[in-house]
């Protein structure tokens, strides 16, 4: 008989059934916000468990990945795109968009101002980019610097209205400085993306990592008057 066990005891693989391999999955996620609200600072303590008082203003955009063994079968791999605060008010924000499956939406809960700005990048979100099945991607909203006194300050059940209204999956309250919540909200998000996953065509469609120089070039070049 092809493929009998061994005859030992201990669990063989019964001749004909296929062990299911490692389901691998590449998700790019954004992390956006106003300037100065924390993004890049949840990126790094989140990928190298570093935290920095410095500030230095993020150009355009930048990346970090993580790789993250989801369960015995499931293999993450996070791209994340670190969008500057800055590049609300630029026209690149389309190209960075491109086939995101997830986002995180970073306000300052001691700057209230940031949080007024939450919807617009929300907005600007909702409509460059979608899922494959054409509903918003999968968003976060991240009250950062929780360990700062807060500005004006929603209630938990404000801010569960204020989400629900405008379509954020959830929010969480976090620190980059004291590392509260980070991992939990990208287990939430993460989470998420893969219950959305099962609707998409096919992995192709699902966080393409491409980011080609011609299109990054073209929509780079000042718009002619
Ligand atoms: N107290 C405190 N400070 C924080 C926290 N997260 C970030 N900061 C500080 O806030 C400043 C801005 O942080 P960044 O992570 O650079 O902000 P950003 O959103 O990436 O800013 P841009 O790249 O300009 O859009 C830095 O001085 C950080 O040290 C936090 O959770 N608590
Ligand atoms: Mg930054």
């Amino acid at each position: 008989m092809a493929g009998g066990s061994s005859g030992e005891t201990g669990r063989g693989v019964a001749a004909g059934t296929a062990v299911p391999e490692t389901q691998e999955h590449l998700f790019k996620v954004l992390v956006i916000g106003e300037l100065g609200v924390g993004k890049t600072s949840i990126i790094k303590r989140y990928v190298h468990q570093l935290f920095s008082q410095h500030y230095r203003a993020t150009i355009g955009v930048d990346f970090a990945l993580k790789v993250l063994n989801w369960d015995s079968k499931t293999l993450v791999r996070l791209q994340l795109w670190d969008i500057a605060g800055q590049e609300r008010f630029g026209n690149m924000t389309r190209v960075y968009y491109k086939e995101a499956v997830g986002a995180f939406v970073v306000f300052d809960i001691s700057r209230g101002s940031t949080f007024d700005a939450v919807l617009k990048w929300k907005n600007d979100l909702d409509s460059k980019v979608q899922l494959p099945n054409g509903i918003p991607i999968p968003t976060i909203l991240l009250a950062n610097k929780c360990d700062q006194k807060k500005d004006s300050g929603h209630s938990p059940s404000q801010m569960d209205q204020f989400c629900k209204e405008n379509g954020f999956t959830g929010w969480f309250e976090t620190s980059a400085k004291d590392n509260i919540n980070i991992d939990e909200a990208v287990r939430f998000l993460v989470e998420n993306i893969l219950a959305h996953y099962k609707n998409f065509p096919n992995e192709d469609d699902v966080g393409k990592i491409k980011l080609d120089q011609d299109t990054l070039r073209a929509e780079s070049k000042p718009q002619c008057c």
